[in-house]
Formats: C-alpha cells, sequence, structure tokens
C-alpha cells in the first residue's frame, strides 16, 4: 500500500493522525469524459478498462460495462487480489497487463503523467490512443458507460434517467458518505471514537435502506438505476469481509429482510454473478490490510447462498 509523490512510489499506509483516526478518502485525479466532438471520442477498441475484482469501487465500472453491452468494446484488465508494498500488481495471465507488459499499477499512472503525487487506485479508464488516462472515478466511469457508446452498441438502457436524477443524486450521497465509504471509515479508523461515530452512522442508513426497500422495490422508485448498483457491490462484500474485517458488525445483511432479498435480486440479475468473484475480494481485503490482519489468515466462511430464490416481485 502506497502513493506517488512527484513520481516516486513511496511504501506508506494512509494517515489517519492528522484527522484524529478518522480515514479520509482522497480526490480522484483524472475527470476527463468521452463524448462525441471531445478530446476523447466513443470509439470502439480505443479505451481500456483496469479493475480489481475485489474493488467496490472497480466493481461498479465492471457491472456498467456489461450491462451497457460494452465487452466488445472496451477490454478490461484485472490486477492480482494482493494490494501490498508496491500497490496494485499484474501477474502471470489472465492478471497481466497486455498492453505495455507493466508490473505495477503505478507505472500506469506514471505513463499518463511522470510527475503525479497522489493514491493509485482503481478503476483506471485509460484511452490506448493517446495513452492516458481518461477517468479514475468510478462514479465518473459508470456515467459514461450510461451514454457515451450508446450510439456503438445501440444499448440505450439508462440507468440515469432524466426524470430521477435529483432521487438518485440524493441517494447517493448519504449512500456513498455512511455506507459505500462508510464501511472504510468503521475499518480504517484508528481510534474508538472515529470507529463508533463511523460504525453509528453506517448503521443508521443502512436502517433507513431497509425502511425504503420495504415500500419499494428499489431505491429510487420501482426502477431500477445506478443508486442500486452503487449500494449493491458494499452490500454483496458485507456479510464476507467487511462485517469481520472491518468491524461492522452490529447486523449482516442477510439479518435484512428487505435488503438481503434485494441484494438476492440484483446478484440475480443477467451477466451481474460472473463480475463478483468472492476469493479475490475475501483474499484481498484479509491480506493487504497488514496493519488490520497481521497474520494475512483469510477466513474460510462464511457460507453465502446469493442463488437462493427472492421476493422482490411481490413490490411492483
Ligand atoms: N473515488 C475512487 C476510489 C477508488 C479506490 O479508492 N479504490 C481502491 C480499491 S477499493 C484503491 O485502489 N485503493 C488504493 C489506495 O488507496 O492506495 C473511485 O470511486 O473510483
Amino acid at each position: 500500500m502506497g502513493l506517488l509523490v512527484d513520481g516516486q512510489w513511496h511504501d506508506k499506509w494512509y494517515d489517519t493522525k492528522k484527522h484524529g483516526g478518522r480515514f479520509v478518502r482522497s480526490e480522484s485525479q483524472f475527470r476527463s469524459t468521452i463524448e462525441t466532438g471531445g478530446e476523447f471520442e466513443p470509439e470502439s477498441g480505443r479505451y481500456h478498462l483496469y479493475v480489481s475484482y475485489a474493488c467496490p469501487w472497480a466493481h461498479r465500472a465492471l457491472i456498467f460495462r456489461k450491462l451497457k453491452g460494452l465487452e466488445p468494446h472496451i477490454d478490461v484488465s484485472v490486477v492480482k487480489p494482493l494490494m501490498v508494498e508496491n500497490g496494485w500488481e499484474f501477474g502471470e495471465a489472465p492478471l497481466n497487463e497486455p498492453l505495455y507488459g507493466l508490473d505495477f499499477m503505478y507505472e500506469l499512472y506514471l505513463k499518463a503523467d511522470s510527475n503525479y503525487s497522489g493514491r493509485v487506485t482503481v478503476p483506471v479508464l485509460w484511452d490506448k490512443k493517446t495513452q492516458t488516462i481518461v477517468n479514475n472515478e468510478s462514479a465518473e466511469i459508470i456515467r459514461i458507460f450510461n451514454s457515451s457508446f450508446n450510439e456503438l452498441t445501440g444499448n440505450t438502457e439508462d440507468f440515469y434517467p432524466q426524470d430521477l436524477r435529483s432521487e438518485i443524486d440524493d441517494v447517493n450521497e448519504w449512500v456513498y458518505n455512511s455506507i459505500n465509504n462508510g464501511v472504510y471509515k468503521s475499518g480504517f479508523a484508528t481510534t474508538q471514537d472515529a470507529y463508533e461515530e463511523a460504525f453509528d452512522e453506517l448503521f443508521t442508513a443502512l436502517d433507513r435502506v431497509e425502511r425504503i426497500l420495504s415500500k419499494q422495490r428499489y431505491l429510487a422508485g420501482n426502477q431500477l438505476t445506478e443508486a442500486d448498483w452503487r449500494l449493491f457491490t458494499t452490500l454483496v462484500r458485507f456479510d464476507a469481509v467487511y462485517f469481520g474485517h472491518f468491524k461492522t458488525n452490529k447486523k449482516r445483511i442477510v439479518d435484512y429482510p428487505a435488503m438481503w432479498n434485494y441484494l438476492l435480486e440484483l446478484y440475480q440479475y443477467p451477466g451481474v454473478k460472473e463480475t463478483v468473484v468472492m476469493d479475490h475480494i475475501k483474499t484481498h481485503y484479509y491480506a493487504s490490510h497488514k496493519t488490520i490482519n497481521p497474520t494475512q489468515v483469510v477466513p474460510k466462511g462464511p457460507d453465502i447462498d446469493f442463488e437462493q430464490p427472492h421476493d422482490r416481485e411481490a413490490l411492483k
């Protein structure tokens, strides 16, 4: 785990001291879009997506690539599950870096900006033509996938529809702060107070989700939107990883009837289960975060059956 400072790699864990033991996520730095007439035009085969199967943010991008029929147009590379001294690493095929034969993800960031300072995160949307990073912020990559390639794919399915945008934005805001990032704030906290603050905020928000999903099928109403996919990638990791490793152990998702059934429905949505790679997820968290789990032993359980039938059709 580390970061680049003026183009140099430093092996360094998150500094929580300056925020009273709190984990504060840094802003992504590459924030361009893909649009006709712009610097980055929608073209088949031009872009490459780098992900970790373990990472919930990268997972969003992988899901949107599937749902929007982008697999023939945007190739993907997957890093090794373990992220230690050198950050994200590539390995033997199929976990290799196919474009330049790189060993480490930070080398790709240096190709984009040889003086880059900041964290080296996934997902990364790479432009092969100009050899740079288009965008490394998952919230924006999924918007790009949602609409920029529609002419190419003929897939006009819309997970950010105009009439639901303000509702989706509202939900995203609190789900991001209290749940998506909330599990990290709990797990990476280095003081009791910081942990308890994140823990309480997280479970208040999960209770709120449960109340919403008891009344309606999806977060923004009766239509599946990006708000649901953004929540899904956290929920699917929760019982196997966050509950234990990040100490978010008040309740499991399986203990919330509406949320659990909703999670089953999303998992079983065509194309999605192939994007959920549980051994990468468990290995990554338990074995990479040595400050939290110094033995790097990965627990065998729990047994989770995401294939069982769900009851969500009852809520039309
Ligand atoms: N805001 C970014 C966050 C991405 C992110 O933090 N990814 C994690 C993996 S889950 C990462 O690569 N962390 C490496 C690091 O922080 O050094 C996004 O949503 O794309």
